[in-house]
């Protein structure tokens, strides 16, 4: 089906362009977007224990954390359809040293914003349990374990593109358009959505695999901002039905 409405990559260069009858198309917000499988990539956004399981950092920092079951599981259908349609799956983990010192110290805004910072500041008993790396709340959940040929990207900040090599892997695979799951959709979802909007792909979110931090209007207040300014919305069930596994 061709929506003439229908947003896709044309030739090398990324383009608006309608598609080919023989390309995909995600039903999505705020309109249908091609998805040609051979230029689309899934990123998983931070599904660590730190932003996903009781007693990792969202949690003791004070955050709900009791609704994100739904973001692994479907993920996981997410990944099975992607892999089926040969896409990369790209794994972020969010953190740093056990040190702390790629977090920045009181030179940087992220010493003053991060929630994690500040929590253990405030509880010095949690210092180096939280999204440092080798800790459990640094990990994947173990329901996401990478296969091989996945990319697995760590960061220190919240936006992916930033100073980690996300660019370079998408652009030499011929990658034009990211699917998105994980958490959360406000913080490091929009963050690398919005930086990705920058470098010119495109970016739709799946809204069920991912989750805010912070109360549910968030996720809505997040997802307007994206379907309005940055890039599409669409659901887990409309992309596995798209790429059935
Ligand atoms: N993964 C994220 O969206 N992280 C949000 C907050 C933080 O890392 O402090």
């Amino acid at each position: 089906m061709v929506a003439k409405e229908t947003f896709a990559v044309s030739g090398y260069f990324q383009s608006v362009a309608p598609v080919d009858s023989q390309t995909p198309v995600l039903p999505a917000r705020p309109e249908p977007l091609a998805l040609d499988p051979s230029k689309t990539a899934v990123i998983v956004v931070d599904l660590q224990n730190a932003y996903s399981s009781k007693e990792g950092y969202l949690d003791k920092a004070g955050f709900d954390v009791s609704t994100t079951g739904p973001v692994i599981a479907n993920t996981l259908k997410v990944l099975s359809s992607a892999r089926k349609a040969g896409m990369p799956v790209v794994f972020f983990q969010n953190g740093w040293d056990s040190e702390y010192k790629e977090a920045g110290g009181p030179g940087s805004p992220n010493w003053y914003k991060s929630n994690a910072l500040k929590t253990m500041r405030k509880e010095p008993e949690l210092m180096g349990t939280m999204l440092a790396k080798g800790t459990w709340d640094y990990d994947l959940v173990d329901e996401l374990k990478p296969q091989p040929g996945d990319i697995v990207i760590p960061k220190t900040r919240y936006g992916g593109f930033y100073n980690t090599n996300l660019d370079s892997m998408l652009r030499s695979r011929g990658i034009r358009n990211l699917v998105f799951t994980g958490i959360a959709t406000n913080v490091c979802v929009e963050s690398t959505l919005r930086d990705g909007f920058f470098l010119e792909y495109f970016g739709v979110v799946l809204a069920d695999a991912t989750h805010q931090a912070g109360p549910p209007e968030i996720q809505q207040a997040s997802l307007f901002n994206i379907e309005t300014f940055f890039g599409w919305v669409s659901s887990v069930n409309e992309f596995c039905e798209l790429f059935p596994s």
